[in-house]
C-alpha cells in the first residue's frame, strides 16, 4: 500500500531500525526493489532525484513526477507492504512543486549549499507548503562531497549538532540528513571510511527525529568484479562497509539512501547477460539478470538494516 514516508520512519525511529530508500530511474529497478521488499515483508522507500524526474519526463518536471507517482502508486497499491515515494535532493522549487502536486509521499528540500540562515528560511517555507498538502519533508545540514548526476559537491562539511537542534525546532522538518562524512557515488573516501559517530549521536539526542544517511552504498566487490569481468571500468570503487552503516542505525539513522549499489549490480547483470546471449534482442529477457542482482542487493540491505518483517 502507498503510504506517507513519515509513518514508515517514525516507526523505524521508535524501534531503532532503518528503512532503505532506493533510487529509481526506470521500471526495471522499481520491479526488482518492490519484489525484493515483498519477499522480505518489509517497508520500503522509493526515491527519485530531480535528474530521474527530468529523465522520465523528457525534461518536463510535471510529466516526470506524474509518471513516477502513477507507476509507484499503481504497483504499491497491489502489495501488502508499505511503500512511499520520495523526491530526493529537491533543489529546484519547480520540481518540488511538481512532486507535491503529483502526490509524492515526501520531498527533500536540499538547501544545504546555502548559509545556515538561508537553508533554514527556505526549508521553513517548503515545510509549510508540503504539510498543507499532507506531504512530509526531509532537509539536509552540512554537505556531502561526491558526484552523481545532478547531486554533487566539492567537499564534506560536517553537521553542527547545536545548529541541527535549532534547525529542526524552527522549521518543523519531519526528517533530517546530517552530513557525517559519507559522500555520493562509487568512489567514497580517499583512505579508510571515516564516519563521525559521535556527531551523529549528538544530533539524534538534540533533535529526536528520524535521521537520514546519504551516500550509504557499500559498493559490494562481487558486483564490481563481475561488471569489470564483462568490460566495465570501475577502478577504485569504494563504499561504506555494512558494519559502519549498522553502527549508524544503532545511533539513530532510520532512512538509508542507496543508489550506486543498485546501479553497479544492474550493470554487472546486464553486461554479463548481453555477453552470454549475443542473439538476444528482447529487453524483457536481457534485463532479467540485472534485475535479479538488484533484487538480491535490496533483500540483503533490508535484512541488515533490520527492516525485514517490519511491514
Ligand atoms: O545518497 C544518495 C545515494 O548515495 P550512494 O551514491 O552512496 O548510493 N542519493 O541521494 C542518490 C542521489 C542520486 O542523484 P542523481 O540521480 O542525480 O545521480
Ligand atoms: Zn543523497
Amino acid at each position: 500500500m502507498y503510504v506517507n514516508t513519515k509513518d514508515i520512519l517514525e516507526k523505524a525511529s521508535k524501534e531503532f531500525y532503518a528503512v532503505p530508500a532506493f533510487n529509481i530511474n526506470n521500471l526495471e529497478f522499481l520491479i526488482a526493489i518492490l519484489e525484493g521488499a515483498v519477499e522480505k515483508n518489509a517497508p520500503v522507500i522509493i526515491e527519485t532525484s530531480e535528474g530521474a524526474i527530468k529523465y522520465a519526463g523528457n525534461g518536463d518536471p510535471i510529466r516526470g513526477a506524474k509518471f513516477f507517482v502513477n507507476l509507484v502508486k499503481g504497483y504499491a497499491d497491489t502489495l501488502n507492504i508499505p511503500v512511499a515515494l520520495h523526491l530526493d535532493h529537491g533543489k529546484n522549487l519547480e520540481y518540488i512543486a511538481a512532486a507535491i502536486k503529483a502526490g509524492y509521499s515526501s520531498v527533500m528540500i536540499d538547501a544545504s549549499h546555502e548559509p545556515f540562515e538561508e537553508n533554514l528560511k527556505i526549508t521553513k517555507e517548503v515545510v509549510k507548503w508540503a504539510h498543507a498538502a499532507g506531504v512530509s519533508v526531509e532537509a539536509e545540514l552540512g554537505q556531502l562531497a561526491g558526484i552523481e548526476d545532478n547531486v554533487s559537491a566539492e567537499e564534506n562539511v560536517l553537521v553542527d549538532p547545536q545548529q541541527a537542534k535549532i534547525f529542526v525546532e524552527e522549521t518543523g522538518v519531519d526528517f533530517l540528513a546530517p552530513a557525517i562524512g559519507t559522500s555520493h557515488g562509487a568512489f567514497k573516501f580517499k583512505g579508510e571510511a571515516k564516519l563521525d559517530f559521535e556527531r551523529l549521536e549528538k544530533v539524534k539526542k538534540l533533535t529526536n527525529i528520524p535521521l537520514v544517511l546519504h551516500g550509504a552504498s557499500s559498493v559490494p566487490a562481487k558486483y564490481v568484479e563481475l561488471a569489470e569481468k564483462y568490460g566495465a571500468d570501475l577502478g577504485g570503487a569504494k563504499g561504506v562497509p555494512a558494519e559502519e552503516i549498522k553502527k549508524c542505525v544503532k545511533l539513530g539513522i532510520n532512512k538509508v539512501n542507496t543508489d550506486t549499489d543498485l546501479r553497479i549490480a544492474f550493470l554487472a547483470g546486464l553486461r554479463k547477460n548481453l555477453t552470454e546471449n549475443v542473439k538476444e534482442f528482447d529487453p524483457r529477457k536481457y534485463f532479467k539478470e540485472g534485475m535479479q542482482f538488484v533484487k538480491d542487493v535490496v533483500m540483503d540491505r533490508l535484512e541488515f538494516l533490520g527492516a525485514s518483517g517490519k511491514a
